[in-house]
């Protein structure tokens, strides 16, 4: 045996035996997400992707994200988003992300939680913007990590009234909030100096990075299943924080990635419902027939892994195809995502008829 061949079969037993990751310290950091899409793509049973209305969807939303200019400047356009390219924006974006899950309730639009915020009425995603805005408004640091730690100041009142509600309604798992609150506190403090910053800095202008720190260091942030005994990455709050990051900063300063294009959809529940109105996706009769009938899938069941799996994949395929339409067209998953969140939102305000969203109760999305 030649000594490049002890070499080679010394190193793999030593990463075998300090169970290092195999992966090379200088290849670029992959997050894995998209590969493991494909994978349930390829052995899923109860969720299909159509090519022609793929093919079709993305001549539609090509046409519709250019006529709106989407970009991500469209970030910042929205009411309630912060608009100070700072730190304190940074600060808000990680708050946020920490706490963007599962705001469906089972309650009639007018029973359902809601925040009250600038003369308005904010249900879903929305509600959480506009709560932490209002304690911003009323002086409570709700965006600082240092002060998720102080159990003197931070109480579980104190939090109460940050995300109180306008209907009977309280915020859906409140309590896992709180949790996801204490727990980034208490790891920005011992590992990043409490500074969403030094997080930042951290990854080196990876956006894959950044995600797979926010994975390895953060429970609440490793949103990941397992499909065929195999393990898929999901990551969507942990994606989601990098892209709004990116789109805040609109690329440069803390939002300068030069790998953004890593990252995919956010496979969360509005997504999916969206994707079966443009037809690119569609259910089996008895997955169909449980979502119509509003019946609660379970956090980690194979159907779940199915339609986030799926919805990653049919994100790509509609990149792919508009690349096609436009080679030099400046979109990924991100924009595409953005796009079909806030397009999803409209149809949903303009009472348009749609398949029910699929209701997983999980603090991953
Ligand atoms: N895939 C994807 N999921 C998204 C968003 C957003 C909002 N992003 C803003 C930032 C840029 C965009 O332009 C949007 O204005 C929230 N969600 C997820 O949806 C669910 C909330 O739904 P509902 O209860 O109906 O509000 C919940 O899982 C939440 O995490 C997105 O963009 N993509």
């Amino acid at each position: 045996m030649s000594d490049d061949e002890v070499d080679h079969e010394l190193v793999a037993l030593l990463r075998a035996k300090f169970g290092l990751n195999g992966s090379d310290p200088s290849a670029p950091p992959e997050t894995k997400v998209l590969q493991n899409a494909e994978f349930i793509v390829d052995n899923s049973t109860d969720v299909a992707l159509d090519m022609r209305y793929t093919k079709l969807a993305a001549i539609a939303v090509h046409e519709e994200m250019q006529k709106r200019e989407y970009s991500p400047k469209t970030w910042a356009e929205h009411e309630l988003h912060p608009k100070s390219k700072d730190e304190s924006t940074l600060n808000f974006i990680f708050t946020m992300d920490l706490l963007n899950f599962s705001f469906w309730s089972e309650k009639s639009e007018e029973e359902r939680f809601a925040v009250e915020y600038k003369g308005k009425r904010w249900t879903g995603y929305w509600s959480l913007v506009a709560a932490l805005q209002r304690a911003l408004d009323d002086e409570i640091p709700i965006t600082s990590p240092e002060f998720w730690v102080d159990e003197e100041k931070c109480t579980d009142e104190v939090l109460r009234n940050v995300f109180r509600s306008a209907s009977e309604e309280e915020m859906p798992m409140f309590d896992q909030r709180v949790q996801c609150l204490r727990e980034a506190g208490l790891i920005l403090e011992e590992e990043f100096d409490s500074s969403v910053a030094t997080l930042i800095e951290d990854a080196k202008l990876s956006a894959a990075g950044l995600v797979n720190l926010l994975a390895e260091r953060f429970n609440c942030f490793r949103d990941e299943g397992t499909f065929e005994r195999k393990k898929v990455r999901f990551l969507k709050r942990a994606q989601i924080f990098v892209a709004d990051v990116w789109a805040a900063f609109e690329g440069e300063g803390y939002g300068e990635f030069n790998d953004i294009d890593k990252i995919t959809m956010f496979a969360d529940y509005r997504i999916p419902q969206m994707l079966h109105s443009l037809g690119v996706i569609s259910y089996s009769p008895p997955l169909d027939a449980h979502i119509r009938r509003l019946n609660t899938l379970e956090s980690g069941h194979t159907w779940e892994m199915q339609i986030r799996g799926c919805s990653i994949w049919a994100i790509e395929l509609l990149r792919r195809e508009i690349l096609k339409l436009q080679p030099d067209a400046r979109i990924n998953a991100i924009l595409i995502d953005f796009f079909l969140y806030d397009l999803a939102k409209e149809k949903e305000k303009a009472g348009e008829e749609a398949i029910p969203h699929h209701r997983t109760r999980s603090i991953w999305y």
